[in-house]
């Protein structure tokens, strides 16, 4: 288990699941690494970590190379206010114009090229690493996607006339939560070495367990961390889910449908497994 790598995003939004072994309640016998998500999702792939975190469009396209771990997931149903689209103009003028994007993210710019091709607007997509609202990209561009703690902290409303939240935007149209990540094992360790994937796992339910059950705490912590108020990290903490039920994989797998049907993924997914007792 102390040879495994184990992956983390760098983001506050899942400190819960962290919590435990943050805190010391859990012990984690094995080396976080803390990224970026499209980091993560190379890192696995080049097998450069063994368990992570990835986004749920990296999933779909690699799928053979991954399993699933159940009861962990990074979804909402509805406002999520960490994944946020930014535009100095409405959606249906978009046409053409420069949305540039965190390349932090491969989910929500997925969801973001898929609304737009339902709708038949075709904005230029231009990957960016965004580090502040003031950057020049974000000045130059129409419409600016951020994730994660900047999307949280970058106060987006004061400098653009329309912010859409995806998390409501996937609501609006598919009904059902939106899975923006899942933890992962690479399918060629889980094979190797079950019984250490089996253990882990079991470890990351008890941190998060701690996370969800102390959350005033994980809530101090972040707003620490980001500068943000606390009770915007109370409302925030309250509007993401963790669990991977069966809503959340109806939600995945709507939104895998979607992208197979517009042409953006080669086969229609379904999410697959590693059994822990099996
Ligand atoms: C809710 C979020 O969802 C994230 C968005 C991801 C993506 O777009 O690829 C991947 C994982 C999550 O970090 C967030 O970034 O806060």
């Amino acid at each position: 288990m102390e040879s495994t790598r184990v992956g983390r995003i760098r983001y506050i939004n899942v400190a819960p699941v962290y919590h435990g072994f943050d805190s010391g309640q859990v012990a984690a016998p094995f080396s976080f690494i803390s990224r970026a998500p499209a980091t993560l999702n190379s890192m696995i792939l080049n097998s450069a970590l063994d368990i992570s975190p990835v986004s749920s469009i990296a999933y779909a396209r690699h799928h053979n190379h991954l399993m699933v771990l159940p009861d962990l997931s990074i979804s909402c149903f509805g406002d999520v206010m960490s994944v946020v689209l930014a535009s100095r103009f409405p959606i249906d003028q978009l046409d053409g114009k420069t949305i540039v994007f965190s390349s932090e993210s491969e989910t929500a710019v997925g969801f973001l090229r898929l609304y737009f091709a339902q709708k038949k607007i075709a904005p230029v997509f231009v990957a960016t690493q965004i580090n502040s609202p003031e950057d020049r990209v974000c000045a130059d561009a129409a419409g600016v996607l951020t994730i994660g703690d900047l999307a949280l902290t970058g106060e987006w409303e004061r400098r653009f006339d329309h912010v859409w939240d995806i998390g409501r935007l996937w609501q609006e149209l598919a009904g059902r939560p939106f899975v923006f990540g899942l933890w992962v094992v690479r399918r060629a360790f889980a094979e190797a070495r079950p019984e250490v994937v089996a253990e882990i796992l079991k470890r990351f339910h008890a941190s998060k367990q701690k996370g969800l059950a102390q959350i005033d705490q994980v809530i101090v912590r972040a707003a620490g961390v980001t500068g943000l108020d606390v009770e915007t990290c109370r409302r925030y903490y309250r509007l993401l889910q963790y669990d991977l039920g069966p809503e959340q994989i109806a939600g995945a797998e709507t939104f895998f449908d979607m992208l197979f049907a517009q042409g953006m993924l080669a086969e229609a997914v379904r999410l697959s497994f590693f059994n822990p007792s099996p």
